[in-house]
């Protein structure tokens, strides 16, 4: 799904009205009907509402459902970019959208910049986007999902990362600036560097190294495990080859109960990585799960930042039925991005309910031993050029 913003500077307030009233109420909806949607909108006269509601459907931010039991339409990843990327140029948060420097399974990254010319990362969370074209063949998994699960599921992947951002980056630790989240994007601070996968050649591995085991142990003394650190979440700063982390979806406290496993998975990816790549092998031991000492509470702070317990459970839960999914696709699934817009049908076979059924913990378990590997190869440095005013 590409972000074509060529037609944000056309949209008349009426438009802008219809898809907000589109979103809402795809809340309780799978398919909006159309007067509903002139309901929400407020807007009088049902030719206004359907000029925009056909203008909306041309440029494929909302999408007409077919095969409905009423004339219905649904709002696309498209809209939702629309509305969030809206939301950012008004609080003066992005004025203009450059390349995109990253596709990855459940986000699309670019460099945006704000009025001043200041680049900046855009994420935009797309969770759920590889699995979708396989939904019909695993109906029973996402039977009881809600409706617009993508939508919700996508912003509690945005609002955990700025919340884990926020909150790792006010106690000192190497991560970007959060800057603004909307919906399901996050505004981040574009680190000049290249991520450690990428990195050919690093004038000091064996202290690189260092700092990375340290870092392991500084977030464990804070209470929490990063749980996917490897070569692709940690960037390497172009001058100071200073490393900054990146992606917190797995982030999990140091009292989960698989925490050992985690901590040590965590470890051995650096471990297998530097000796791999750069040849080099640590004669100490490194961390041990049996040094970690709690100094700190961050994994209890960041819930009292804004992204709660439930809303961690929630989407944990999601992301383990994903990654079951996508585990039971294997290669026909893999590296699949699908464009929901594709396929008109697909809502029907998304439920109702956002339910929270248990009391679970958060589960890492989705993820294979070689986690290091997952994810896809892409361009993932940040160009400079390019950035276009929206
Ligand atoms: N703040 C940043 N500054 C510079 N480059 C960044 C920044 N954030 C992300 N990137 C680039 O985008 C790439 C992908 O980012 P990230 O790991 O956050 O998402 P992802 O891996 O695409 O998501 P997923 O885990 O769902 O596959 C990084 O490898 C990096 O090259």
């Amino acid at each position: 799904m590409k972000l074509d913003t060529r037609a944000i500077r056309y949209l008349t307030a009426e438009d802008w009205r219809v898809l907000t009233a589109v979103e809402m109420g795809s809340k309780n909806h799978e398919v909006v009907p159309t007067p509903l949607i002139s309901q929400i909108s407020g807007l009088r006269g049902a030719s206004g509402v359907n000029r925009s509601i056909s203008n909306l459907a041309k440029v494929g931010l909302i999408a007409r459902v077919k095969n409905a039991k009423y004339d219905g339409y649904r709002l696309t990843y498209g809209g939702l970019d629309y509305l969030a990327l809206n939301t950012f140029i008004k609080r003066k948060s992005i004025y203009s959208i450059g390349n995109q420097v990253g596709v990855g399974k459940e986000s699309d990254i670019y460099v945006v910049a704000d009025e001043s010319g200041k680049q900046r990362i855009l994420k935009i969370h797309r969770l759920g986007r590889i699995s979708f074209r396989t939904v019909k063949a695993n109906r029973d998994y996402l039977r009881n999902r809600n409706a617009a699960s993508w939508m919700y599921m996508s912003r509690l992947a945005a609002m955990k990362e700025f919340a884990f951002m926020k909150v790792l980056k006010d106690n000192g630790f190497p991560v970007p600036t959060p800057i603004d989240q909307a919906r399901h994007c996050v505004l981040m601070e574009l680190i000049d560097s290249y991520p450690l996968r990428q990195v050919t050649s690093i004038a000091d591995p064996p202290k690189l190294y260092a700092d990375l085991m340290s870092l392991i142990m500084r977030f464990a003394s804070q209470g929490l495990i990063h749980g996917d650190f490897n070569e692709f979440n940690i960037l390497v700063h172009e001058e100071t080859q200073e490393p900054v982390v990146i992606d917190f979806p797995q982030m999990v406290s140091i009292d989960h109960p698989n925490a050992e496993e985690y901590f040590d998975r965590d470890v051995q990816c650096i471990k297998t990585f530097f000796a791999r790549k750069f040849g080099f092998e640590s004669e100490e031991e490194g961390p041990d799960w049996k040094d970690v000492k709690r100094t700190g509470k961050l994994d209890v702070e960041v819930e009292a930042s804004g992204f709660s317990k439930k809303q961690a459970k929630e989407l944990d839960k999601y992301l383990q039925q994903i990654a079951k999914l996508n585990e039971r696709d294997g290669d026909e699934a893999g590296g699949d991005v699908s464009d929901e817009n594709d396929d008109d049908q697909e809502e029907e076979d998304r439920g109702s309910g956002m339910e929270n059924e248990d009391d679970e913990q958060p589960d890492n378990s989705n993820l294979s031993e070689d986690s290091c590997e997952m994810k896809n190869e892409a361009e993932t440095r940040a160009p400079r050029s390019g950035v276009t005013s929206v």
